[in-house]
C-alpha cells in the first residue's frame, strides 16, 4: 500500500476539548488549553507523521455566534478548515446538552466524511456514553462515533488507526519532521496569551491580543519582545497591576513555558498598549493576522 496523507479538521463548540486532543495526538503543546471557552483564535495545524502516513490535524476556534469582527474571522477559519478536510471530527462534550445547532449549521454542504467524538467520558458513566453514542449515530449518520477522553487518551489507538485508514493515498504535504505550520514567534505569543487566560478573570483575556515585535534567536538565549494590546485604559491598569505585579507574574510563567518549549534561556520583555475596540476594527485584525 502507498503512502497516506490528508487533512483532518477538529471542530466543535468552545471548551469541547479540541486543543487537548490535538496536542495529545501530536505530543506537543501546540494549542492553548485552559478551562475558559474561546481560547483558540487561529486555526493551528498539528502534524502526526510515520513512515507510511502523515495526518495533518487542524485545531479550530470553538464555534460561536459572532459578536465582533474578531469572531467573524475566527468563524471563517473554521469554515476554511471544513472545506479543506478529508475527514471532519466533530467533537462534543458528553456533559453538554444536545445543543450543537451552530456547529451543525457550519457542516451543511460539507462533502467530507464525518466522525463524531464524544469527549470527556472520564467524567461520565457507561450508560450515558452508550446513549450519547446512539444519539449521534442516529442523528447524523456519521461514518463512526468514538467515545474518548482526550485528556487521558484512553482507547485512542483504535481511533487513530481509523483516521489513518480513512486518509487518501497521497504523498506527504509537509516535511516529515514538521509538527506544525506555525513558527516560533506564533508560539511565543500564544504562551503569553495562555498566561493571560490563566491569570485574569472576566473580559481581560478576551480583550487582549499579543504581538511578538522582536525575536532574536541565540544558541543559548532567545530575546523576545512583545506588545500586549488591550481595548481600554482600565484594562491596561488591571493587566499591569499594582507596581506591575500582575504583569510580572504573566512574564515569569510565560518565560518558563517558553524556556521549556524552545529548550533555551529566554529573555522576555513586554509592553502594554491600548488600541480602542481593536476586536471590531478590520484594519487591526488584519495587521494581527486575522483575515
Ligand atoms: N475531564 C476531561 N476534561 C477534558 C477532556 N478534554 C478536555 N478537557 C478539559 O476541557 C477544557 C477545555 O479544553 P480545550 O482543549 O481547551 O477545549 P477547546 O475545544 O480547544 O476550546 P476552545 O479553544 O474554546 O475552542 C480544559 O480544561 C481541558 O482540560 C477530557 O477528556 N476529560
Amino acid at each position: 500500500m502507498g503512502h497516506k496523507a490528508g487533512f483532518v479538521s477538529i471542530i466543535g463548540k468552545p471548551n469541547a476539548g479540541k486543543s487537548t486532543l490535538m496536542n495529545n495526538l501530536v505530543g506537543e503543546k501546540m494549542s492553548i488549553i485552559t478551562p475558559k471557552a474561546q481560547t483558540t483564535r487561529h486555526r493551528i495545524l498539528g502534524i502526526v507523521n510515520s513512515d507510511d502516513y502523515q495526518v495533518v490535524f487542524s485545531d479550530t476556534p470553538g464555534i460561536i455566534k459572532p459578536h465582533y469582527a474578531l469572531h467573524e474571522s475566527m468563524m471563517h477559519q473554521v469554515e476554511g478548515s471544513i472545506v479543506d478536510a478529508d475527514l471532519i471530527l466533530l467533537m462534543t462534550d458528553i456533559n453538554e446538552k444536545y445543543d450543537e445547532g451552530e456547529v451543525l449549521e457550519k457542516l451543511q454542504g460539507s462533502l467530507a466524511p464525518l466522525v463524531v467524538l464524544v469527549n470527556k467520558i472520564d467524567q461520565s458513566d457507561e450508560e450515558t456514553v452508550k446513549q450519547k453514542v446512539a444519539y449521534w449515530q442516529e442523528k447524523l449518520n456519521p461514518k463512526a462515533v468514538f467515545a474518548i477522553s482526550a485528556l487521558h487518551m484512553h482507547d485512542t489507538k483504535g481511533f487513530l488507526d481509523y483516521i489513518v485508514e480513512s486518509m487518501p493515498e497521497h504523498p506527504a504535504y509537509y516535511e516529515k519532521d514538521a509538527l506544525t505550520d506555525r513558527n516560533d514567534r506564533f508560539f511565543a505569543s500564544e504562551m503569553i496569551r495562555a498566561q493571560i487566560f490563566k491569570q485574569y478573570k472576566k473580559e481581560i483575556p478576551y480583550s487582549t491580543e499579543v504581538i511578538v515585535t522582536a525575536f532574536k534567536e541565540g544558541e543559548t538565549l532567545h530575546r523576545i519582545s512583545a506588545e500586549i494590546i488591550v481595548e481600554r485604559d482600565s484594562q491596561k491598569n488591571i493587566l499591569i497591576g499594582k507596581n506591575g505585579d500582575m504583569l510580572k507574574i504573566v512574564g515569569k510563567y510565560a518565560r518558563l513555558d517558553m524556556e521549556e518549549f524552545f529548550q533555551r534561556k529566554v529573555f522576555l520583555e513586554m509592553f502594554v498598549k491600548v488600541i480602542p475596540d481593536w476586536r471590531s476594527k478590520k484594519n487591526y485584525l488584519k495587521q494581527f493576522g486575522y483575515e
